[in-house]
């Protein structure tokens, strides 16, 4: 079931959303900061992280265990990658989906060498025996094995040694408090603004070797949803665009006609945002309309909508989750150049005077 949840969300993988094939890993791969004077904005992160690093690196002790919170594409891998690079230190990486046994963990643990960072992407999705080995690993760099089962099972004690957990997570919420407070720090990462979005545009073009103008990279920007993995997405199809059907150079006018082509509009929408706007506001009256429903019409499942739609249609003022379900705000309408309809009779509140 997880599975099949996984690959629906991966299968969507509209230029916004969803997840790139082996060759675009591997560009993506190729443009990540490599250290942290190259990472772009989280200004305060970064200085956060670099003093934990470099305080941990005069110690000479493994770094304190670092969790990085925020939404996907915001970095929180690379940041991983960096944190191991700036320790010197070698960077074993899994996901809390794949330790579905406590065993997975144990196996895991008891491979790492001393100062090793563990990046644990998704750890919110770990299963709940392997989350409580790890707080005794984390805190006692200790997990107990346990062999046999019922009544006669004992638990072993296994040293491990002293590593750092870095966890990354899209959902903290999620994390139980036990499991959070082990960590000695949280960086928690923000949405970029269009100033830096254009800066990591352009070094990417760099690194991709693509002329740009500077109207040009602002065009991808804007669209890019305060997300340094679409802007990059974006900026190759561009790239696409420019080298097949003009003459390579990224210009507004290539990056508005390669945008309006891959069904990108000026505020970063993508297809399935302006179906899921039009079924709310054409056929639910801008609701309240539940979830099941509104997925049902825009032909979606359900996990689909919820996590790759709304979050950014709900940031950027257009929908809003309430109770009764999900309703279309003014900015919904206006966008599909609608007029807000109306309120029904029988919406009013009783006791109002119709000024
Ligand atoms: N601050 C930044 N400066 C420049 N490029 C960045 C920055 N943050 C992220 N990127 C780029 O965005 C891409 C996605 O970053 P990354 O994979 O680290 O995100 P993530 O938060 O781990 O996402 P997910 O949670 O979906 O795995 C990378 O290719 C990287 O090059």
């Amino acid at each position: 079931m997880e599975l099949l949840r996984q690959r629906s969300l991966e299968q969507r993988s509209a230029l916004t959303g969803g997840e790139a094939d082996a060759d675009e890993r591997a560009v993506e791969a190729a443009l990540r900061p490599r250290s942290l004077d190259e990472v772009i904005g989280q200004e305060r992160v970064r200085e956060q992280l670099s003093l934990v690093l470099q305080a941990a690196r005069s110690r000479g002790r493994a770094a304190d265990h670092v969790l990085l919170s925020g939404p996907p594409g915001l970095g929180k891998t690379t940041l991983a990658m960096i944190i191991a690079a700036e320790l010197s230190a070698p960077l074993r990486l899994t996901s809390g989906p794949a330790i579905t046994h406590a065993g997975d963990l144990a196996a895991i643990l008891s491979g790492l060498n001393e100062g090793d960072v563990l990046f644990v992407d998704e750890i919110h999705r770990m299963s709940r025996p392997a989350e409580e080995m790890l707080y005794l690993a984390m805190e006692d760099f200790r997990v107990d094995v346990v062999i046999g089962k019922g009544p006669g099972a004992t638990a072993i004690p296994l040293e491990i040694p002293p590593f750092t957990l870095v966890g990354a997570t899209t959902r903290a919420g999620l994390l139980p408090g036990p499991l959070r407070d082990r960590f000695g720090f949280t960086g928690h990462l923000e949405f970029y603004g269009a100033d830096e979005l254009d800066e990591i545009v352009r070094r990417s073009a760099g690194l991709l070797e693509v002329e740009t103008l500077p109207d040009g990279t602002a065009e991808i920007a804007s669209r890019s949803r305060g997300t340094p993995r679409i802007a990059n997405r974006l900026l190759r199809r561009v790239r696409d665009y420019a080298q097949v059907r003009a003459d390579g150079v990224v210009t507004r006018d290539i990056a508005r006609r390669a945008l309006d082509l891959f069904e990108v509009d000026e505020s970063g929408l993508d297809r399935l945002d302006r179906a899921v706007l039009d079924a709310l506001c054409s056929r639910f009256g801008g609701g309240p309309v539940g979830l099941s429903t509104l997925a049902v019409a825009v032909g979606e499942e359900r996990e689909t909508v919820e996590e790759v739609a709304e979050p950014f249609l709900v940031r950027n003022g257009m929908l809003a989750r309430t109770p009764r379900g999900r309703v279309a705000t003014a900015a919904a309408w206006a966008h599909l150049g609608l007029d807000v309809p109306a309120p029904a009779q029988s919406d009013r509140q009783p006791g109002l005077f119709d000024g």
